[in-house]
């Protein structure tokens, strides 16, 4: 492969901030050629999901194929998922063609509260495809739901959730702090050995639609460059922070981050 490439496998977001949209901005912004494989078509835009039909599972295993058995990838990073079928494909195509390197962004519901993964789904996550994943990218919400626990307040809490989950099987856990609410806007990574916390300022911006999946997308892209996970969080984690400090006042609820911010803003507009 001549150049970086990551495969999204992902929902596509009418408004065009969240899902498969916000993955390809993400990687073009970061210099790495986007493939994907559609999984859901969501009616959505800034105040919420309007409907939603997922695709055949029969349908996303080809996407996926087409992809890998011609281009080949660096990285595989999954978004929303649907249910245990799509679950299931995409964990036996990263077996199938060893892909080195998958990130994890357990989609389970839109911000505004809507299902976008099936209960059984969120179990098969678990039981096939965290194994494999490189990198998992849950939020607090997710947590609680994976671990069957109220939502974490603290650092401290989140430390002890990181260590559960990365019993699951991915590499490096980052469990990410966005629904803390108060003080930074702190990441944890836990990598079965030790904690890093990635740490930005707490931004006062009402646009954050789609900032798990640019977060994600930004580490996906920097793996497919070569960096080793942690190098690729604190990258991502500056590109995330841009994004949301030039929010785009677009719509009449969430509106979308900036993709393009930290191209234009460099690192002094992400984090340290
Ligand atoms: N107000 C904020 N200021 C700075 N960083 C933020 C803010 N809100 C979220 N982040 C960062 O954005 C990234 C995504 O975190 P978050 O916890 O919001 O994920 P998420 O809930 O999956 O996202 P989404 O809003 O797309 O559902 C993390 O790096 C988080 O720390
Ligand atoms: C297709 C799709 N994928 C993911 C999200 C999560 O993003 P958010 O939590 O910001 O709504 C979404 N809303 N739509």
């Amino acid at each position: 492969m001549p150049i970086p490439t990551v495969l999204s496998v992902a929902g596509s977001d009418s408004s065009g901030g969240a899902g498969i949209q916000a993955d390809i901005k993400t990687c073009q912004e970061l210099g790495v050629y986007a493939a994907t494989a559609i999984t859901a078509i969501t009616a959505q835009n800034t105040t919420g999901v309007q409907s939603w039909q997922g695709l055949d599972a029969s349908l996303v295993r080809d996407q996926i194929e087409a992809v890998l058995s011609d281009i080949g990838v660096h990285v595989i990073k999954t978004g929303m998922l649907v249910n245990a079928d799509i679950v299931t494909t995409v964990a036996e195509l990263a077996n199938t063609y060893r892909v080195a390197n998958i990130v994890v962004d357990p989609v389970m519901a839109s911000t505004s509260g809507t299902a976008l993964l099936s209960a059984e789904g969120q179990q098969v996550l678990v039981q096939k495809l965290l194994p494999l994943a490189t990198v998992f990218t849950p939020n607090l919400p997710e947590t609680a739901m994976l671990l069957n626990k109220p939502e974490c307040k603290t650092v401290a809490e989140m430390k002890a959730a990181a260590v559960q989950l990365h019993k699951m099987g991915p590499k490096l856990v980052i469990l990410k702090g966005g629904h803390l609410r108060q003080g930074e806007a702190i990441d944890l990574c836990y990598d079965g050995q030790a904690f890093f916390e990635l740490k930005a300022k707490r931004l006062d911006r009402k646009h954050t639609h789609g900032t798990g999946c640019t977060f994600a997308s930004a580490i996906a892209a920097e793996l497919a460059k070569g960096a080793k996970p942690i190098e690729a969080a604190k990258k991502a984690k500056a590109y995330v922070t841009a994004a949301i400090s030039e929010g785009i006042p677009l719509g009449a609820g969430i509106g979308p981050t900036d993709h393009a911010a930290y191209r234009r803003l460099g690192q002094e507009g992400g984090c340290n």
